[in-house]
């Protein structure tokens, strides 16, 4: 049997949680044509036996994909998250598995500071629970407790590609920009860097949240932070569900000492359209509810799915891992005429003096080689001349697999 990689209408891909259509169009033209595409997430026992068979797997935020999924996905080759957040994969277990992730790390943040840009807005005004009564047959025509934006503070935790990209938006409505970030960043235009968290909540009329899910970030806001809010601020977390303590914030609003919130992420999302939202916050007149669509935009979804299944192609084309987050990067322009080997391994002294070794001892030309390592795994790509037909990779890769350390090793062509 050959080692060599399979013919591509049976390298197997499954995309899950509706990635849209762009990226089943991306894989096809590159000829990958067996592909299953679900609408809804799969829990962990239905993860673990639809990966069993699996090459290439493309998910969004609701799919865990856990160090047990990762031991059922034996043929697993890359992970494409067709969204930002990469909290949902376990990538030392996924890179332990000699599995690379990929994800499309710009692709949606304009539709997120444009929907959090509304509902700074909406909030201000008081708008979810005007808009509530009205529903109710209720009249609230008053101006009290409503607000323009202009001459807020805005409070941005996070200053990263979305927090930076909603201070220049929020700048534009005359917006006053401060920001907490736990590294030193570049300020936008006049917004202006605090040095902690609570100096920053003590000063915004609107306070949001842009961090990621880390261990840092989780439950950073709880009663004793909104506690340090203004009378009657707002809170806006379109970040991950995990960064709110949703108690807190749920008393927070009942007793009016926030005058409103705007909440796109929760501890526990539904697994598709189909599932019930459970939740605290329901029923909250002032609460905004949004069902995780921050990054939910027909612009937004159509340039993940060319981003990330381009990445998906051109590792499994040619094994580059540009880019990948749990991954040494390593692109090797091709060389006509030779075959090209994978070899990813624990990284430890001497691999490539073994892999090198095998051959030097078959009297193999290397045309080209690169390796790149992390604390963890190396990955080297190599271009060898031997004849197109020639079973001499085959009988390499026999060799190369048998090395100590050694985590997967294919000939891509
Ligand atoms: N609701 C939705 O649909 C979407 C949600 N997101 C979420 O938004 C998050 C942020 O996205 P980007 O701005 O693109 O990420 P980014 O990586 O560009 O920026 C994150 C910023 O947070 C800062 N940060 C990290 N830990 C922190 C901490 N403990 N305290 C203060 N600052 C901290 C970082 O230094 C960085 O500047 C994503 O990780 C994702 O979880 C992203 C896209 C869509
Ligand atoms: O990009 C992100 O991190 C998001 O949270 C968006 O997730 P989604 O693709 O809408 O499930």
């Amino acid at each position: 049997m050959s080692l060599v990689s399979l013919d591509k209408d049976r390298i197997k891909i499954l995309l899950l949680e509706g990635v849209h259509n762009s990226a089943i169009e991306v894989l096809k033209q590159h000829g990958y044509s067996n592909i299953t595409a679900l609408k809804t997430s799969l829990n962990e026992d239905e993860l673990c036996e639809a990966v069993k068979d699996v090459h290439f797997i493309g998910i969004r935020s609701r799919t865990q994909l856990n160090a047990r999924v990762f031991k059922a996905a034996d043929k697993l080759a890359a992970v494409g998250c067709f969204c930002i957040g990469t909290n949902q994969v376990d990538l030392d277990a996924a890179r332990e598995h000699g599995v690379v992730v990929f994800n499309a790390p710009f692709s949606n943040t304009r539709s997120v500071a444009e929907l959090v840009l509304a509902e700074i807005i909406m909030l201000l005004r008081r708008i979810p629970q005007k808009n509530a009564a009205a529903h109710r047959g209720g009249w609230d025509k008053a101006a009290k407790g409503s607000f323009e934006a202009r001459g807020k503070v805005l409070g941005i935790i996070g200053y990263g590609h979305i927090g930076s990209q909603l201070s220049i938006l929020a700048e534009q409505l005359g917006m006053q920009v401060r920001y907490y970030d736990i590294e030193t960043k570049l300020s936008l235009g006049n917004a202006l860097q605090v040095r902690s968290l609570d100096e920053l909540l003590a000063q915004s009329d609107v306070v949001t949240l842009h961090v990621p899910e880390t261990p840092q970030t989780q439950w950073m806001i709880g009663a004793k932070q909104l506690a340090k809010m203004k009378p009657e601020a707002v809170l806006i977390n379109a970040s991950r569900g995990t960064v709110v303590a949703i108690d807190a914030l749920a008393e927070a609003l009942k007793s009016g000492q926030l005058s409103g919130a705007a909440i796109d992420v929760f501890p526990v999302e539904p697994k598709g359209n189909d599932d019930v939202f459970e939740s605290p916050l329901r029923g909250i007149d002032n609460c905004i509810l949004t069902p995780h669509i921050g990054g939910s935009t027909e612009e937004a979804q159509e340039n993940i799915g060319i981003e990330v299944a381009g990445k998906l192609v051109r590792y499994s084309d040619n094994g580059s891992t540009l880019s990948a987050v749990n991954f040494p990067e390593v692109a090797l322009p091709t060389h006509a005429g030779s075959r090209r080997l994978l070899h990813i391994h624990h990284n430890r002294p001497g691999m490539l003096t073994r892999i090198n070794q095998i051959l030097a001892e078959q009297n193999i030309n290397v045309s080209g080689q690169y390796l790149q390592t992390d604390s963890q795994v190396g990955y080297v790509v190599i271009d060898i001349e031997t004849p197109p037909k020639s079973t001499i990779a085959d009988d390499l890769l026999i060799e190369m697999r048998a090395i100590d350390g050694t985590i997967k090793a294919r000939v891509l062509y």
